[in-house]
């Protein structure tokens, strides 16, 4: 088959035509002890060496008889027999002696002198454990291509089978590359970033039944590299090289592949992970897997996984998944198809899925996500209401209790969430950070269980209120306090530039950092500018925005930006100062039905408690007076 160009082949035909070049591919085979064998595939038929019991044993505690001996016992007619001429002692699992053939247990006899009475006769073979009755010598216990099982392992013991022939556990050799790339137990200097791909891969390639090594990292150097893949070929059986799969000055992977081998298809429909470069060198799969996280880790699952299992001659197992109903529109990616990252809550008996930010390089996506939504590349995206399928990250048991919590960010809510686990009470405290609006969107949308926001009514000087009058209609809702924090300007320790005041922003030495429309404290800065009739393109940096206030104090820190709009505590994380402009109230904005929930009912306790609240204090710029009371 000739190569297929970069951007031209889906996801389908791209695996369909890779890894029917493998299909043949088999690993070698080796004899391994039966007590090392859980998990391993069996590369023969395995049959039983010996029976289970292998001879007649004791079922119970008792007396060994003769059936025909005891014949005529009765409650009225009583039976003597004689200890050790016609009935033996025997524990469960002793032999029967010759000549008996059946057992009576001990609290069906008495026990006097030399006899023992029994008032009830014995069937033949009552209470003995038959020659085979587990396992029978002779007999197919695992044909071939079976993956061994902790109980087959028993099993296998029982019936006399010390050793077995397996396949090998496919090898994976895993380069990572980039001049840029160190160590992971290293600390990364500006323009370094530690090689987290590769141990990601190693620890999933060993779920899957594969043996994973990985190899120093490789300087951008084409003969290095050239080198080290003919190297790594011959040592194993799958060759991964992380990065260096796009168009980049340094991206040898592909050159290489072309020169000892060939390149199958290079760019795939998908986001992420649409550049990965699909190889072979002497008849063994050679990927180039993007090096941005989401898409290595994506390309990975795809095609490792499905390669690993295919050697093995296993068939993949299905990803779970579950149907989910999404309430907002999501566009698909022009000739893409995207797989994006979601938070799954179960509301009103439905799976609900909420679209998390998108970005190859976001960890914090995955990390925080319940689930992968597909979005195909040639629909019109998802409608409102539209069922789709979400491949589940976290078990069922666990999504379907778990509250998701979307709304604008707060240092407190971090605190809640570790008090929830840490007083194991359930269920997980899930939160999509999007400001204050998003939350209230998406609570009228039926995506979250509950919101939090600070929104300032400049009218009426309230909070909240008008805003969720305004968005949610009809639809009930409580508001329940859940702090007030002092919002002020982000600037360096020992504020050099010496600002002071909202009317500073405008100086002409000045470069600030905002946040994203639909935040509280965009809203909150929107307004001050509004009152003291200071035009918003007056500030440098207006247009700049970022989503948390974390976000904003890190551009700060790092001297992108001079100076910031945001709450103490961020100021405080990272060692910077604050200079106070107001105290501001946020809320727990909760449907008055899920205000029942006993859910919520525990998340109230937490948060009315001392050690949540002290906890707060202890972060600066806070106050609990009103913590948990119902706000109007
Ligand atoms: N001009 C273009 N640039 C890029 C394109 C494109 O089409 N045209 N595609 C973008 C997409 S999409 C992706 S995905 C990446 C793929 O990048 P490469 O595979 O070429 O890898 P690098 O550029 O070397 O690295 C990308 C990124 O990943 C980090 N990285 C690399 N290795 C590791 C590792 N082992 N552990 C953790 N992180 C790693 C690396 O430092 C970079 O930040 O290209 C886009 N560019
Ligand atoms: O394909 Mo890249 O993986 O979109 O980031």
């Amino acid at each position: 088959m000739s190569k297929i160009y970069l951007e031209k082949v889906s996801l389908e035909k791209a695996k369909e035509e890779y890894l029917k070049i493998f299909k043949d591919y088999s690993v070698e085979t080796e004899n391994i002890k039966v007590e090392n064998s859980n998990g391993r595939v069996t590369a023969e038929a395995i049959y039983a060496k010996r029976f289970g019991p292998h001879y007649y044993a004791s079922a119970m505690d008792g007396i060994a008889v003769k059936a025909s001996n005891t014949y005529g016992a009765s409650k009225t007619n009583p039976l003597m027999l004689k200890k050790g001429l016609d009935a033996v002692i025997v524990d469960t699992g002793d032999p029967i002696p010759e000549g008996f053939n059946a057992v009576i247990k001990i609290e069906e006899i008495n026990d006097e002198g030399d006899f023992y009475i029994i008032e009830k006769s014995a069937t033949p073979w009552q209470n003995i454990r038959a020659i085979g009755e587990s396992v029978m010598k002779g007999q197919l216990m695992f044909p071939v291509n079976h993956m061994i099982r902790p109980y087959d392992v028993g099993s296998l013991l029982e019936a006399g089978v010390k050793e077995i022939n397996v396949k090998k556990k496919p090898l994976i050799g895993i380069i990572p590359t980039g001049d840029e790339i160190i160590p992971p137990d290293q600390d990364p200097e500006k323009g370094q970033l530690v090689d987290f791909n590769s141990t990601m891969m190693k620890i999933y390639g060993e779920q899957w039944g594969a043996k994973v090594s990985i190899t120093e990292i490789l300087p951008d150097k084409y003969e290095d590299l050239k080198k080290k893949v003919l190297d790594e070929i011959e040592k194993n059986d799958i060759l991964i090289i992380i990065a260096g799969s796009s168009a980049g000055r340094e991206d040898y992977t592909e050159k290489i592949l072309n020169e000892v081998g060939r390149v199958v298809v290079h760019g795939i429909n998908i986001m992420p992970g649409k550049p990965v470069i699909l190889g072979v060198i002497k008849e063994k799969p050679v990927i180039g897997i993007p090096g941005y996280p989401l898409s290595a880790l994506l390309n990975y699952y795809i095609f490792v996984r499905t390669l690993v299992y295919q050697m093995l001659s296993l068939d993949v197992p299905e990803t779970p998944y579950i149907n989910a109903v999404v309430r907002r529109k999501v566009p698909s990616q022009v000739g893409l198809e995207e797989f994006l990252r979601v938070n799954l809550a179960f509301i009103d008996g439905e799976y609900v899925a909420v679209p998390r930010k998108r970005g190859s390089a976001a960890m914090e996506s995955l990390v925080n996500a319940d689930g992968i939504m597909p979005v195909p590349e040639k629909s019109e995206g998802i409608g409102i209401n539209e069922k789709v399928k979400i491949y589940i990250l976290n078990p069922i048991s666990s999504i379907s209790k778990n509250v998701l919590f979307i709304g604008s960010h707060d240092y407190s809510l971090d605190i809640l969430v570790n008090e929830i686990k840490s007083q194991k009470l359930g269920f997980d405290f899930n939160i999509q950070s999007v400001g204050s609006m998003g939350g209230l969107m998406s609570l009228k949308r039926g995506e979250c269980h509950l919101a939090g926001a600070h929104l300032l009514d400049p009218q009426s000087g309230t909070y909240n209120k008008t805003y969720v009058e305004e968005i949610l209609g009809d639809k009930k809702v409580t508001m329940v306090n859940l702090i007030w924090r002092q919002q002020g300007l982000i600037v360096p320790k020992d504020n050099p530039l010496g600002l002071g005041k909202i009317e500073d922003l405008i100086r002409p030495d000045i470069n600030f950092i905002n946040r994203q429309k639909g935040s509280g404290t965009r809203v909150l800065l929107d307004y001050w500018l509004n009152k003291k009739g200071i035009p918003s393109k007056s500030i440098r940096g207006y247009e700049r925005e970022e989503f948390t206030h974390t976000a904003v104090a890190a551009a700060v820190a790092n001297k992108s930006a001079d100076v910031g709009l945001g709450i103490k505590a961020a100021a405080d994380a990272m060692d910077l100062d604050f200079i106070p402009l107001l105290e501001e109230r946020y809320d727990f904005i909760i449907p008055t039905d899920f205000l029942q929930d006993t859910r919520m009912g525990k998340i109230l306790e937490v948060i009315n408690s001392e050690k949540f609240k002290s906890q707060v204090i202890a972060l600066g710029g806070y106050r609990t007076d009103n913590t948990g009371e119902i706000m109007s």
